[in-house]
């Protein structure tokens, strides 16, 4: 496989935990495992093998990249998560794991998923609306699967709710190497209030783990 080197070197992927009824959800979870490989990226992830995070976390892994899952205790027991894969690091709740998932990455990528991988997303975006990060967000449009909650974001812009300059946080893109190919050469805006925040108090971004587990 041709070896491209990216300007990330960690990107943080939200995925459901079920794999969908499509197989074009399942192959692209795979492309966009080796889409990272082939630009030398690492993943990180909610940890575990289940459904579409286990897709990908096992071609990145596969693909000789670093895997880094981040799973909070409760859902560490085998038989919620599955096998894990890489190096899993334990938290204590789904508050530090997102904080940890976002700290660790330069960006980030949603494919398709449920109400988890909608609330990572939409906090990710909200975050970089605010500018506690200046991190790109990547909405892996497989088949169209967003094409409603992009739709729906429209609407909130027609309505006045969310500004034409927040709009262009999410980078969309129906294919893997679109995508991460789109998050690179993204260029990120603020208006001026939110330039001059500043956000050097929030501990969330600034979290340490308790305890990282190899494995
Ligand atoms: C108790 C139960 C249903 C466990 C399923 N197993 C899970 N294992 C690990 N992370 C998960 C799990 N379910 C939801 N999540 C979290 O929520 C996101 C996916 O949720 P969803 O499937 O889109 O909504 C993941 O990125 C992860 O952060």
């Amino acid at each position: 496989m041709e070896e491209i080197k990216s300007k990330f070197s960690r990107i943080c992927v939200f995925c459901g935990s079920s794999s969908g009824k499509k197989a074009s959800y399942q192959e692209a979870a795979v492309e966009l495992g080796n889409e990272l490989v082939e630009r030398r990226i690492d993943l990180v992830y909610g940890g575990g093998s289940v459904g579409l995070m286990g897709l990908i976390s096992q071609a990145v892994h596969d693909g000789g990249r670093h895997v880094l899952g981040i799973i909070p205790k409760s859902l560490m027991p085998r038989e919620i998560t599955g096998e894990p894969i890489g190096e899993v690091r334990a938290v204590s709740d789904m508050h530090q794991r997102k904080a940890e998932m976002a700290r660790q990455a330069d960006a980030f990528i949603a494919l398709p998923g449920g109400y988890g991988t909608l609330e990572e997303l939409l906090e990710v975006i909200t975050w970089a609306q605010l500018g506690i990060h200046r991190k790109p967000v990547g909405l892996l449009n497989v088949d169209g699967f967003y094409n409603s909650l992009l739709s729906f974001i429209d609407k909130a812009v027609d309505e006045g709710f969310i500004s034409p300059i927040a709009r262009r946080i999410i980078v969309s893109a129906p294919t893997a190497k679109q995508l991460v190919r789109e998050l690179e050469e993204h260029v990120p805006e603020y208006d001026d209030v939110v330039s001059k925040l500043i956000w050097e108090d929030v501990d969330r971004l600034n979290y340490v783990p308790e305890s990282g587990v190899a494995i």
